[in-house]
């Protein structure tokens, strides 16, 4: 059951968040090996196959958890018994779980060193890391102000209030079409993201394009911290990201939906910020410009161009 029920999670956002959904899938898959049964590592595998099966047709945008998946089930790898798997794949788990929150610790040491004393900055969804680094900066002594949106439709902004509060960090709360408004308050706009493309890309939560926008017409640097694990190897091969489009009734409730017959209520999760708007992707392995995306990919996710074609086949430009 933990499966399926980490998966329905998952689905209905009570697990959230790029970097949360990577080490839910990890610890599933975890639990799912300790519990199997399985007598030889050919089935072994087969259960473990239809389990992350589960887990990646949750949400399709967030690569955390592709990532996350493929590096738990490399444990498999060259198992000659159900024992050995079982092992490789506890190990990787935990493994993954431990360096995602080494991450989160270390990106927040990284990003706060962009933050000065002294800066309003706006933050836009409810990213850990991008938090982590606000806080840290906080914790460091300086003295900061944050503008933080309110995230339509999921309303995510009340989770980032409410932690910037327990942190005692002075913020203003503002609705997602204010970020204009408020841009030439701000001196710094500091996101997370679910994706990064090879092109130094960034997928994130609905409204970010816009806010990318308007600080970009403002001259208003923005960073945005985001783990190795969410660079998408495949987008190497031109693949793109799918932006996930979720139930209309996020937007509006279907009661008033139903009166309405000739509208369609549209309500994509996520949008795309092209690399020349973003100054920084602050990683666990460092600082970078978004252009150096296919660095993390080929040097720290190990995945390059020809090693996609010696897995996938030069056939295959989906890497299917
Ligand atoms: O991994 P961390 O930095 O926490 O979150 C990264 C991103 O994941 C979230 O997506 P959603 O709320 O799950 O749709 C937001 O878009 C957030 O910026």
């Amino acid at each position: 059951m933990i499966v399926p029920d980490t998966a329905e999670k998952i689905k209905s956002m009570e697990i959230r968040g790029a970097g949360r959904i990577g080490r839910a899938a990890a610890e599933a898959l975890r639990d799912h090996a300790v519990s199997l049964s399985a007598r030889d590592p050919g089935s072994f595998r087969q259960e473990m196959e239809r389990a992350a099966a589960i887990l990646l047709a949750t949400r399709p945008t967030a690569v955390s958890l592709p990532n996350a998946v493929h590096i738990v089930m490399a444990g498999l790898e060259g198992a000659t018994s159900a024992e050995a798997a079982q092992a490789g794949v506890i190990r990787r788990a935990e493994e993954f779980i431990r360096s995602s929150q080494n991450a989160v610790e270390q990106i927040a040491k990284f990003g706060a060193s962009h933050i000065r004393d002294g800066d309003t900055i706006l933050t836009h969804c409810n990213s850990e890391v991008a938090l982590g680094c606000i806080i840290e900066a906080h914790r460091q002594g300086k003295e900061i102000e944050v503008f933080a949106t309110e995230v339509r439709p999921r309303n995510q902004g009340l989770i980032t209030i409410r932690t910037l509060n327990d942190a005692g960090i002075k913020t203003n709360f503002i609705v997602d079409s204010a970020v204009r408004s408020f841009i030439h308050d701000i001196d710094l706009v500091v996101v997370g993201a679910d994706a990064v493309t090879v092109n130094g890309a960034v997928v994130n939560k609905i409204g970010t394009a816009q806010v990318a926008h308007s600080a970009r017409e403002a001259r208003v640097n923005m960073i945005v911290a985001a783990e190795t694990y969410k660079f998408a190897p495949r987008t190497i091969l031109g693949e793109l990201i799918r932006i996930e489009e979720r139930a209309g009734s996020e937007v509006l409730p279907d009661e008033i939906a139903r009166t309405l017959p000739h509208v369609t209520v549209r309500n994509p999760a996520f949008d795309v910020t092209p690399a020349n708007y973003i100054d920084l992707i602050v990683t666990e392995k460092g600082a970078i410009p978004p252009q150096m995306a296919y660095v993390i990919i080929r040097d720290y996710l190990g995945w390059g161009i020809d090693t996609f074609h010696e897995t996938f086949g030069p056939e295959s430009p989906n890497g299917e």
